[in-house]
């Protein structure tokens, strides 16, 4: 949890009050916000509630939805339904690439360069033996040679080489002077030793050296000036390997957008607590709080708002003050609870770009800009249901992050498998959860479904590293048969 910004050490949200209620929301200070700590750095005080009552004005602010005129909520949904294609280019079309900042290497990890990267030296930097063997003089040709001393990995040789005598040299040694070949010691033998076989005094080259054999030029891995790693590739071990190389120990990268993510409900109680009745635990911040950490993103924890405009602003002020992305789950259907698209518009004045998505599971999936303290934040309001949370959160916000963090290939990966059985089609396009099994005498993998597919159960996503992309029913196809190929997204590991 080390990329986890700790806004503050309380889990219980603000439990506000609509506008048509009776004033101050009582648990409204337990937001203070300033006490977060960032990569670790806990700076948590040792105030009580009395202190932190009221400190920062600036989120006491009440809402003005009136959430009390239930019978005259709308029946239909205003928004029109969108294709996830349509949602998907709304959302990239919203996200720009974050600025940039110079990044320790260790510290670069998953990070994409905004710069090329110059070697400043040749690789090696000194001509180098590829084997364990002699260093000669390649005109000697075969026979035999007086050895005169080594060359080890580390230090130069003090000695150079005459015609006539060789030098014995490790992998990676230097190459003394004079010598233009070296000859592995399979190709040697032994003529003569001394002190008991401590010294070889003179051996036998068996094989005609040639000029530059089994030495590395200098340069050859890596030329001085080189540009070894350019602006937009991912720093992955083997990049992070070659900045050690060169040593360029600190590289502009893009920064990594900061993402808030927030649960909504009245019901949602945490982990730890036991139940209570109409209560159940908040699973969705632990699943894409994660998520996020996994792809690398520092995640701001918003906690929990109660289904009040008052609770819902609280905690969106507050993300929008620390974070670039605010994720959101449940409030965003149709029930007389779900209040966020509401506050985002009379309250945050925000640009709601969609707020319904033709698929399954994730058809309130909704997306708004709002212009904050920071500039312009995104808004995605994901669906309640635990699976319909994740899924949405794998098309539409890991691409966006991706492209905000300087990702040039920032969609997500497509591939083709056989499915393992029938499966009935749905009247939405669905994203069905699916683990995929290679067999030997197969070029494509076979998607074994998770099972029940409601997307309440989060057991359907346990495992899964694909979703199928499933075309909706028609007249003309009910169902995907067994051994049909089909598209399917990654989102876990394979
Ligand atoms: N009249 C209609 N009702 C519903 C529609 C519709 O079109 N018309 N759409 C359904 C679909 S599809 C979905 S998906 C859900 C999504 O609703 P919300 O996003 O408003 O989510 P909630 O109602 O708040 O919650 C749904 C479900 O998920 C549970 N939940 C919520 N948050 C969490 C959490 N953090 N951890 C675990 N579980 C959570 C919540 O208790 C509900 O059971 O709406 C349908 N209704
Ligand atoms: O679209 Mo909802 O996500 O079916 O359950």
């Amino acid at each position: 949890m080390d990329s986890v910004l700790n806004l503050n050490d309380e889990a219980e949200p603000a439990e506000g009050k609509t506008v048509g209620g009776s004033g101050h929301h009582k648990n409204e200070h337990r937001y203070h916000g300033e006490n977060h700590h960032h990569h670790g750095d806990n700076q948590q005080g040792h105030h009580g509630h009395e202190h932190h009552h009221h400190q920062h004005g600036l989120h006491h602010e009440q809402s003005e939805v009136d959430a009390t005129r239930i019978a005259h909520r709308p029946r239909e949904s205003p928004y029109p339904i969108i294709t996830v294609e349509e949602a998907v280019s709304t959302v990239i079309k919203h996200t720009t690439v974050l600025g940039t900042e110079e990044v320790f290497y260790k510290k670069s990890l998953g990070r994409y360069l905004a710069e090329d990267v110059t070697a400043k030296d040749p690789l090696p930097p000194f001509p180098a033996s590829i084997k364990d063997g002699y260093a000669v003089v390649a005109s000697d040709g075969e026979g035999n040679r007086l050895v005169t001393g080594d060359s080890t990995a580390g230090t130069m040789p003090a000695d150079s080489i005459k015609p006539g005598y060789c030098m014995r040299i490790n992998t990676g040694a230097p190459l003394p002077l004079g010598a233009d070949a070296v000859v592995q010691v399979e190709d040697t033998v032994l003529v003569r030793d001394a002190d008991d076989g401590r010294t070889e005094v003179e051996i036998k080259i068996m094989s005609l050296p040639k000029v530059g054999q089994d030495i590395r030029a200098v340069g050859s891995d890596i030329k001085a000036g080189q540009v070894v790693l350019s602006k937009g590739q991912c720093l992955g071990p083997s990049e992070l390997g070659i900045l050690a190389t060169v040593g360029v120990t600190h590289v502009t990268c893009y920064k990594l957008p900061i993402v808030g993510v927030m649960s909504t409900g009245n019901e949602l109680i945490e982990p730890d607590e036991p139940l209570r009745e109409g209560k159940i635990r908040d699973s969705n911040k632990t699943t894409l709080m994660t998520q996020l950490e996994e792809y690398g993103y520092p995640v701001v924890d918003l906690k929990v708002a109660k289904d009040t405009p008052t609770s819902l602003l609280t905690v969106l002020k507050i993300g929008l003050e620390k974070t670039d992305v605010i994720i959101s789950t449940g409030g965003v259907s149709m029930g007389e609870k779900d209040l966020l698209k509401s506050v985002l518009q009379t309250d945050l004045k925000a640009d709601i770009h969609f707020g319904r998505v033709f698929m399954k599971p994730g058809k309130p999936t909704t997306f708004a800009t709002i212009n904050g303290p920071r500039g312009k934040a995104l808004f995605f309001g994901l669906p309640g249901n635990p699976v319909s949370a994740v899924v949405t959160c794998n098309l539409y916000v890991i691409p966006t992050l991706r492209k905000m963090s300087g990702c040039p290939n920032y969609q997500r990966t497509l591939m083709n498998v056989k499915v393992e059985k029938d499966i009935q089609l749905d009247p939405r396009p669905e994203y069905h959860r699916a683990v995929l099994q290679w067999t030997d005498d197969d070029h494509l993998p076979t998607a074994l479904s998770t099972g029940n597919q409601i997307s309440s159960r989060l057991l359907s996503m346990s495992s899964s590293n694909v979703l199928l992309m499933l075309p909706p029913k028609s007249a003309q196809r009910q169902m995907v048969t067994k051994g049909e190929i089909v598209k399917a997204m990654v989102i876990g590991r394979l």
